[in-house]
């Protein structure tokens, strides 16, 4: 069987985007509620939690287009070892730009933090992150890896996702799903993050990259067979990936595009 391409959806700038991937989360969303009830997603840090909010607070524009944040459980895609209200954690971040702005009758998510009980010991951390998703998927004997119905990620300017860096020897990790990482090269260095095989097993993973600060990698990305963390999710989840992009972020990546309908 021919090895299926991920789907690139550009638009002319954020306002355009966020629709599209407002759409795409609601789809999402209600593919995992039939399945089993709840909706199963992780995010990411850097700018993606904005852009979130710029298309999950938007008003409905019909009785289909609804955000049930009572069916969310969510989770982090990676973590960096902070308290939860210092300026560096993802979960402030996510909480300020989204959790903290969703109107009463949407509905309260479930959502999952890491244990900052454990921040002196990052192996320790990861551990119970882990932890974290066995109670909410089912225990690591009857799975062999969790099944999140959607990941929603960022990309970063040298091509890593979540906190999986390239040439990062955390890239070949096999066994766990949630693992540590003490020398990131983006501040801060100690984090924890899903590792590669849980992100290519998710149902759907949706890569949202903004900018003319991406239009470099996102060549190399798209161009050719370079080991990018990016990349390897790519190859491996094919048509489960869709890119969600402006212009400026794919200026010269010469890979088709596809229309969001
Ligand atoms: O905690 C983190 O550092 C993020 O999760 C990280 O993986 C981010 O998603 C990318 O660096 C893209 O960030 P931007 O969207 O800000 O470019």
């Amino acid at each position: 069987m021919p090895k299926t391409q991920p789907n690139l959806f550009a638009f002319p700038g954020v306002d355009a985007l966020a629709p599209a991937l407002r759409s795409y989360i609601i789809q999402s969303q209600n593919a995992g509620v039939s399945r089993h009830g709840v909706f199963k997603v992780a995010v990411s840090g850097g700018s993606l939690p904005k852009t979130l909010a710029a298309a999950l607070l938007a008003p409905p524009t019909g009785p289909d287009d609804v955000v049930d944040f009572s069916k969310w459980q969510i989770f982090f895609a990676d973590e960096r070892a902070v308290p939860l209200d210092h300026a560096d954690s993802n979960y402030a971040l996510l909480k300020a730009e989204l959790l903290d702005k969703i109107p009463d009758a949407d509905g309260r998510p479930t959502v999952h933090p890491i244990d900052t009980a454990h921040l002196d010991d990052i192996q320790e951390l990861a551990d119970q992150y882990e932890k974290t998703l066995v109670s909410s998927f089912a225990s690591r004997d009857s799975v062999r890896l969790p099944l999140f119905d959607l990941l929603l990620l960022g990309c970063g300017p040298d091509g890593h996702t979540c906190s999986l860096f390239p040439g990062h020897p955390l890239l070949r990790e096999s066994d766990a799903w949630v693992a540590p990482i003490e020398d990131s090269p983006k501040d801060p260095p100690r984090r924890i993050t899903l590792t590669l095989p849980v992100v290519t097993h998710a149902v759907r993973i949706a890569f949202v990259a903004t900018g003319g600060g991406k239009k470099d990698i996102m060549k190399q990305i798209f161009d050719s067979n370079n080991g990018l963390p990016c990349a390897l999710v790519n190859e491996a989840a094919g048509d489960r990936v869709s890119w969600f992009v402006d212009e400026p972020a794919v200026e010269g990546v010469n890979f088709p595009r596809r229309a969001y309908l």
